[in-house]
């Protein structure tokens, strides 16, 4: 397990152009989804495919404390045997979910329509991220917040009430979280719950509530907006679930073949769910060479296997109505916009500061380190490529942001000097096998 207080520097160096094909572990997002869907669900939910980071294993951890029973049968395969909506037991001690802003978010959801008291905890980086935005709507349906320490953060207490009261809500920041938490707190009130959101943001959960039998309908609200209906108090059946592969994963070999001269990769079966797709469609944009060689369709998701050769790149500018479909990718495009010519501008990215870090000045400040010229100006980051030449050289701080730690790992493998980043242990949160997979494309991470 990864702690502040026994940090592991990691260096990254240019070695030579990276080849080969891999295949990166299963999505974080539906990862955390199919444990939460299979502790809500009645019956057996057969698991393939999940991410065995430490973050989704806290929230395995968080459903077996709520009443599920979780079988581990060997790498990626898990079953959950579930308590069901309305069966939830009263958990022993706190919920303590490390480093993960999803599965602590969509969790208080689910306890927070329930008649149970349940205590949420975290690491140092989850302590300091907002949960107001996932307590307001569950006040509105009925629970009642202790906060213990600082308001709006971990450690709180949640009693959820008898019965919860559905509502509509229009989330004032774009976030699936906030979306997926009053969904499934909604699961457990009559009538109807509706979510309305300003950008469309990732539909997992909509579309795993659906595979577990739930009426959901989802229209278009306004440019780029939905509006989420769900009937509540369904019976949630069992649904096998097939996760694919990680496109915010993906994303870390696939920047690394574009800015490392002479790569040629291969990236099998990466989930191209459009509301994910926000870095393939801004690198493309920036000229990068990437071609589908196959696509097919795994656990009711396209999936594409991507040929990435490397290739100059320029700058662009990314319009802030597409951050809810790249919001984590954000640290290793700045990465890529390193290496393009010209300015790359990445607008609307206030979002980022309330991430595993704050984003926005880790990454800034990484670059800098790197000796990129770079700065935020309001809430857009502007980065002035160095058209393939980046000196590195420096130590970028991680702060707990495992995303940080191996966007700049990325970085040191096409610089002239190599990048260290002081503290590699988060990778484990979301992506166990970075290091080895990476090697394996001819990479030298140690
Ligand atoms: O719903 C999800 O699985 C996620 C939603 C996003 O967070 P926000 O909802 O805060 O934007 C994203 O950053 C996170 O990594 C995963
Ligand atoms: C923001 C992230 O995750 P979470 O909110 O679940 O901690 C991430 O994985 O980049």
């Amino acid at each position: 397990m990864a702690h502040a207080e026994h940090p592991v520097p990691v260096t990254a160096r240019a070695k030579g152009p990276l080849c080969g094909r891999v295949r990166v572990p299963g999505d974080k997002s539906i990862s955390h989804r199919a444990m939460i869907f299979g502790l809500l669900a009645i019956g057996e939910t057969r698991i393939t495919g999940l991410l065995e980071g430490e973050d989704v294993m806290r929230t395995a951890a968080a459903a077996r404390a709520l009443g599920a029973i979780v079988h581990h049968d060997g790498p990626g395969a898990w079953r959950v045997q579930g308590a069901g909506v309305g069966g939830l037991k009263q958990p022993e001690g706190l919920l303590d979910f490390g480093n993960a802003g999803t599965g602590s978010r969509l969790m208080m959801g689910v306890c927070g329509a329930h008649p149970i008291t349940t205590t949420f905890d975290g690491d140092a980086s989850l302590r300091k991220r907002p949960m107001r935005r996932i307590l307001d709507p569950l006040e509105l349906m009925g629970a009642v917040v202790v906060e213990q320490r600082e308001g709006g953060r971990v450690p709180l207490t949640i009693r959820g009430p008898k019965e919860a009261v559905p509502i509509t809500y229009r989330p004032p920041v774009a976030s699936a979280q906030i979306k997926s938490a009053v969904l499934l707190a909604g699961l457990a009130a009559p009538g109807e719950t509706t979510v309305i959101e300003a950008e469309a943001t990732r539909d997992h959960t909509e579309k795993m509530l659906r595979h577990f039998g739930a009426e959901v309908t989802v229209t278009r609200e306004g440019a780029h907006g939905r509006r989420v209906v769900l009937k509540g108090q369904p019976e949630l059946q069992a649904a096998p679930i097939a996760v694919p592969a990680d496109p915010s994963s993906a994303a870390f070999p696939l920047v690394a073949a574009l800015i490392v001269p002479g790569s040629d990769i291969l990236i099998e079966s990466v989930m191209t769910n459009p509301l994910r797709s926000g870095l393939l469609a801004t690198l493309r944009e920036m000229g990068a060479d990437i071609t589908v060689e196959s696509e097919t369709n795994e656990g009711g998701e396209s999936v594409a296997t991507l040929r990435v050769r490397a290739g100059g790149l320029k700058g662009v500018t990314v319009p802030p109505e597409r951050a809810p479909s790249m919001i984590d990718e954000y640290p290793v495009l700045a990465v890529a916009a390193s290496f393009a010519s010209g300015t790359t501008r990445m607008r609307g990215l206030q979002e980022l500061r309330v991430k595993e870090s704050d984003r926005l000045a880790a990454v800034e400040a990484g670059l800098k380190a790197a000796g990129v010229t770079c700065h935020i100006d309001g809430d857009d980051l502007v980065v002035e490529g160095g058209n393939g030449n980046v000196a590195g050289g420096g130590v970028a701080a991680t702060h707990l942001d495992h995303r940080i730690a191996m966007s700049f790992l990325v970085m040191g493998l096409a610089t002239q000097k190599p990048m260290q980043v002081d503290d590699g242990a988060m990778i484990a949160t979301s992506f166990p096998s970075f290091i080895p997979l990476m090697n394996g494309l001819g990479a030298e991470i140690e």
